[in-house]
């Protein structure tokens, strides 16, 4: 060929000088022959040909990288539904966007068969754990042995180490505080609970009172309730004064809290104590749930009882209105919401020791036909009251070292996803006669509104680079 290229030239320059030991020939030397010379053409146009495409795919990949991840950055909640301004794109972290997000996560939920039925797990290498079903309503599990001896050790030293404190249900230091610098009188409290300031509570006030025994950590017997509700109406001239004394007994008789017991909260992300991370994979896999909301949930919370502690029926979650906003979520509410509550959508509790005597964990309506709250009080029998009813309750748990329980707080919205909360789940710890009682609770916090619960997830995973994972600065749960 004597029409060749510099470009050819080049090539068949470089090929002969790359491999002379090989062919045998000195340095520099040509291929002789039109076949090299066709040779080396179309061995030319190929490498260019994959040269070209190479250099295109890097620039299409370099393009799409840059592209995606400055939407990312740009707009905290979808790509393709929520365009930002250039402004917003300056500011961050930015306020949540009301667009919807897809849906990606359809949470599993154990099956229970039927109460009795028990299926094998293997949640940890070379051990096999059986899992039993205990009731449908709720729907709740147990797991002999889901810790192991030296686990329950180490939890109770980190919490004693950690510190714990008195468990006084709902009501928060803030609150503590201010109730003690306004040194309310028996008589001011009272006020407060008569909401139509008629001197007298009448029945839905006595109702709001008797729910409001949560709330304020205050336990009213019925006989409490009924002494102040009858000795208002019965003497009305006298009715204020005496009703305001028993009440004076009632608040300040320290049996009658909703709980008595003291806990601590133990962090369980990456630099816990290993037996911590552990325990939260182990509860991953039971659950079945995505590691990030087992991540993005409270941490593990200690609780010990002493002799006589107890902890009345009650809910781990609020019920749920479209008005009602989670408290772990409420970093990515985009309006202020008038309540708020806790969403727990799985309680796993773990019996760290076993009891003397005493201390069952008591599910006063497990699987009955009906849920009826007002029958959960009858005839001075408070279901609710495990000081004094717990042989009365459906069901009751006994605490042994390393046993798990776990169920769900709320019901499925058939679709995937978190639905109406599950009144059967009403659970307590019964009173302790003999011994200490330790327990842990790990709850897993999903918001039934799910695009809130994406919208929080989204806000977190950007935050986390530079803060701890959990954002729960003061937690109001107990
Ligand atoms: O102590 C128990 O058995 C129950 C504890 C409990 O329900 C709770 O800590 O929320
Ligand atoms: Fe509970």
């Amino acid at each position: 060929m004597t029409d060749k290229t510099e470009a050819e030239d080049t090539i068949t320059n470089t090929a002969s000088r790359s491999a002379p030991s090989r062919l045998g020939r000195p340095p520099g030397e040509r291929l002789p022959g039109p076949k090299t010379n066709v040779c080396s053409r179309s061995y030319f146009v190929v490498v260019m040909v994959f040269f070209h495409v190479y250099i295109i795919n890097v620039i299409v990949l370099l393009l799409y990288v840059h592209y995606s991840s400055g939407q990312e950055d740009s707009r905290p909640d979808s790509p393709r539904h929520a365009p930002t301004s250039d402004k917003q794109n300056a500011q961050s972290p930015r306020p949540p966007s009301k667009a919807p997000l897809p849906r990606h996560i359809f949470l599993p939920r154990i099956e229970g068969i039927r109460v009795g039925h028990v299926q094998k797990l293997s949640l940890v290498p070379g051990k096999v754990h059986e899992m039993r079903t205990l009731s449908l309503k709720p729907l709740l599990f147990e797991i002999p042995g889901f810790l192991s001896e030296d686990e329950c050790r180490i939890v109770m030293q980190l919490a004693q180490l950690k510190g714990l404190m008195e468990s006084q249900l709902m009501v928060q230091d803030g609150q503590e505080e201010l109730a003690k610098e306004l040194s309310l009188s028996p008589e001011e409290i009272f006020n407060l609970l008569d909401i139509n300031q008629d001197g007298q509570l009448q029945l839905h006030e006595v109702y709001i009172l008797t729910h409001s025994r949560v709330r304020d950590g205050i336990w009213l017997t019925p006989e409490n309730l009924q002494e102040i509700y009858v000795g208002l109406n019965a003497d009305k001239d006298e009715n204020g004064k005496k009703s305001r004394g028993k009440f004076n007994l009632i608040y300040h008789d320290e049996s009658q809290l909703v709980r008595n017991s003291r806990h601590t909260w133990l962090y369980q992300g990456k630099g816990a104590h290993q037996v911590l991370q552990d325990i939260k994979t182990r509860v991953t896999r039971l659950t079945r749930l995505p590691s990030k909301l087992v991540d993005l949930s409270e941490p593990l919370q200690v609780v010990r009882y002493e002799q006589g502690g107890h902890y009345h029926a009650h809910h781990d979650s609020g019920p749920f209105y479209p008005e009602t906003a989670c408290t772990h979520t409420r970093l990515a509410a985009n309006a202020s919401t008038p309540f708020e509550t806790s969403c727990r959508y799985i309680t796993v509790l773990f019996y760290l020791n076993s009891v003397d005597g005493g201390g069952e964990t008591a599910f006063p309506v497990a699987d009955n036909r009906t849920f009826d709250e007002v029958s959960l009080i009858q005839n001075d029998v408070d279901l609710m009251d495990t000081r004094r009813n717990c042989d009365k309750s459906n069901l009751r748990v006994k605490p042994t070292k390393g046993k798990a329980v776990f169920w769900y707080n709320y019901l499925s919205d058939g679709k995937g996803w978190v639905g109406e909360q599950d009144e059967y789940a009403l659970h307590g710890g019964c009173v302790v006669t003999h011994g200490t009682k330790w327990v842990a609770n790990k709850w897993i916090n999903i918001d039934p509104d799910y695009q809130r619960q994406a919208r929080f997830e989204q806000l977190v995973g950007r935050v986390v680079t530079s803060q701890p994972k959990w954002l729960w600065v003061r937690s109001q749960l107990l």
